[in-house]
């Protein structure tokens, strides 16, 4: 394919932004067309024939899986929880954090059967807890897990720790983690075939 196709980059808003942008100008590949603060979508570098696609993180491997995009930025804990059919080319080690099990500072640290877990990954927590015996009941929230065990509608939480602020605040503890996470560059598998040149070039670029 010639260099005149553009090539998409799915980039996450939020908390993953900042450090993506950073990343991106460390490595010389023209941001400045990136306005995160605009209410636009779409930025191009023409020049350059890259498109920059601003998306949920939540979303950058469906963008990506289903070839809207040819590369994303996300973090792991997504991709372990959604589990796309990408290409993960880079650890881009920035976006630290731990997808933990927490509960109330009295819990009494039994696991069982009967547990009721509210998190934003019921993929991740089901099967962390099935490979070590157990059933549990999974409450999908959206934000603020935290607030589920203090209000009983949980017995315990699944959700990202970074500081520990936002359970000391709460007056949980953490118990146990599942996984570190940290953002990735995915790429699409048959967009990595076709623009194989290109792709490869971009993800040296980053990866030096
Ligand atoms: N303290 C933290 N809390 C949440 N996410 C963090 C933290 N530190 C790093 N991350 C990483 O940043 C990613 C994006 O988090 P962010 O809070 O922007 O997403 P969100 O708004 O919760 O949801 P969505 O994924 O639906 O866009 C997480 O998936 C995780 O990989
Ligand atoms: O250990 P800490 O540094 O306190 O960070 C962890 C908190 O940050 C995230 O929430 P976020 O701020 O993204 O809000 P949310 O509740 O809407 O997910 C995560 O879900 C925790 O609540």
């Amino acid at each position: 394919m010639g260099f005149d196709e553009f090539i998409n980059i799915a980039l996450p808003k939020g908390r993953l932004a900042e450090d993506t942008i950073k990343l991106l100008v460390e490595k010389g590949i023209s941001t400045d067309c990136i306005d995160f603060s605009s209410r636009k979508l779409i930025f191009e570098d023409t020049e350059n024939r890259i498109r920059f696609m601003i998306v949920r993180n939540m979303d950058v491997p469906t963008y990506v899986e289903n070839g809207a995009c040819h590369l994303g930025v996300v973090g792991k804990d997504i991709l372990d929880e959604l589990e796309p059919d990408v290409y993960e080319f880079l650890d881009l080690r920035f976006g630290y954090c731990r997808l933990c099990v927490a509960g109330l500072k009295d819990w009494n640290g039994e696991y069982n059967h009967n547990l009721r877990i509210a998190t934003k990954y019921p993929n991740i927590t089901k099967q962390f807890f099935f490979r070590k015996g157990f059933f549990v009941e999974t409450i999908k929230l959206y934000g603020s897990i935290e607030l589920a065990p203090l209000v009983g509608l949980s017995d315990l939480i699944v959700d990202l720790v970074s500081t520990g602020e936002t359970l000391k605040r709460n007056g949980l503890k953490e118990i146990e983690t599942i996984m570190e996470s940290t953002a990735r560059l995915i790429a699409n598998k048959n967009l990595t075939k076709v623009y194989f040149n290109r792709i490869k070039d971009i993800v040296e670029v980053i990866d030096d």
